[in-house]
């Protein structure tokens, strides 16, 4: 595998601008991508969430023209693919024999795998060689190095029916990187595994994004893979980007309700929340009580939030569930807290919360 250059010239090294897909149906039009842009810089693993039909597989398809899009501009490396009006076909910029090299330096996996059942991890990964320049016992070396870079050099003579989904999704990643792509698409890879095995997977992702600045497009249902290994995230539903940004960011100050939905599942503060919701300290919530989430990174976690508020106005803080993550190097607090005080000391000591930089969410109680 070769490490590619951070060329700061050639970011973003996939710029999707105002992206339209719409499928025509017999009675009906499905508007699958609407208006879409985000920029893919070089070795970013980029994380894009959305629930099933949100429209992210029909988006990244767009990237190699698998799914040509109805409007918009795709532009690859500074090379324009796709750019036009309705123009369908006639958008497309780039010869078709043009387009077959560029594919081949974006790799993709998918869920299910998609492996040749007939033949040996070595040959489904030698398949993917079949257009390659090199010459056979080149082709073999690429083929032995693929199957160190995955860990399945023993299971090279042996049939996908004989592996494990972990190891098929191996298999899938050593194809997908035999044409030294600069670009790799996982779409929902991790999706049929289970959690120690999906963590394996993301492991070995965030590693070849490491080692060989690969830029990494990460498609998923679920946010907690995206928080492993993502540094920027977009939250898709309905065909829309509802909200971008960096991985830290879009965990300490979520905008939209879905997103905040995601983090929740991501933190397990959905599990907590749905017991203390129904729990007596939350159903007799009293006049002089807020049931708060409390979101603070960074600098914040030194500060000795909970002390101040009660020292300075006389607020006291029930916790009720906390949870530290490390999100690309910083910690991520999250509290759900009951805060006591009276209305003036309450008010002040919320602010207080903001101007320190936390994220403050009033879940039930009067100043909701
Ligand atoms: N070729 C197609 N023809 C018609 N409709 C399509 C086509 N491909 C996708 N769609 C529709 O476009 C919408 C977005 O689908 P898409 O597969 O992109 O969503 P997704 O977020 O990737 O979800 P999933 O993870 O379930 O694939 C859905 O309503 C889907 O039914």
């Amino acid at each position: 595998m070769r490490k590619h250059q951070n060329l700061s010239m050639t970011n973003p090294i996939i710029s999707l601008k105002n992206i339209d897909v719409t499928f025509q149906q017999k009675k009906r039009t499905i508007e699958a991508v609407k208006n879409v842009s985000i920029d893919v810089n070089r070795g970013d693993v980029f994380g894009i969430v959305g629930y099933s039909g949100a429209g992210k597989s029909t988006l990244v398809r767009v990237i190699n023209l698998l799914q040509v899009p109805t409007n918009g501009q795709v532009i690859v490396n500074g090379e324009t693919f796709f750019d036009g009006q309705g123009a369908g076909k006639s958008g497309v910029q780039i010869k078709p024999n043009e387009l077959r090299d560029r594919r081949r330096k974006i790799g993709m996996i998918f869920q299910h795998f998609n492996l040749l059942n007939e033949r040996t991890v070595a040959e489904n990964v030698a398949f993917a060689l079949q257009h390659s320049p090199l010459k056979a016992d080149e082709k073999q070396a690429k083929v032995a190095e693929l199957l160190e870079l995955v860990e399945l050099t023993d299971r090279a003579d042996q049939f996908p029916a004989q592996l494990s989904g972990g190891q098929k999704q191996r298999v899938a990643i050593a194809r997908a990187l035999a044409n030294d792509p600069e670009i790799l698409i996982s779409d929902e890879a991790t999706s049929a595994l289970d959690p120690k095995t999906t963590n394996q997977i993301l492991a070995l992702l965030k590693k070849l994004n490491q080692q060989y600045n690969l830029t990494i497009l990460l498609i998923t249902h679920e946010m907690d893979a995206v928080k492993e290994v993502a540094n920027k995230v977009a939250v898709m539903q309905d065909g829309q980007v509802l909200e971008e940004g960096s991985t830290l960011d879009i965990f300490t100050k979520p905008q939209a309700a879905l997103t905040k939905e995601f983090i929740e599942t991501a933190t397990n503060q959905d599990k907590a929340l749905a017991t203390i919701a129904e729990s007596d300290a939350i159903t007799t919530l009293n006049d002089n009580e807020v049931f708060a989430r409390l979101t603070y990174s960074g600098n914040s976690t030194n500060e000795p939030l909970i002390t101040t508020l009660y020292q300075k106005y006389e607020v006291v803080a029930n916790i009720l569930y906390g949870n530290v993550e490390i999100l690309q190097g910083t910690e991520v607090g999250s509290l759900l807290v009951i805060l006591s005080g009276s209305a003036d000391g309450l008010a002040a000591g919320l602010q207080s919360l903001k101007d320190q930089g936390v994220s403050v969410d009033i879940l039930k109680g009067k100043q909701a």
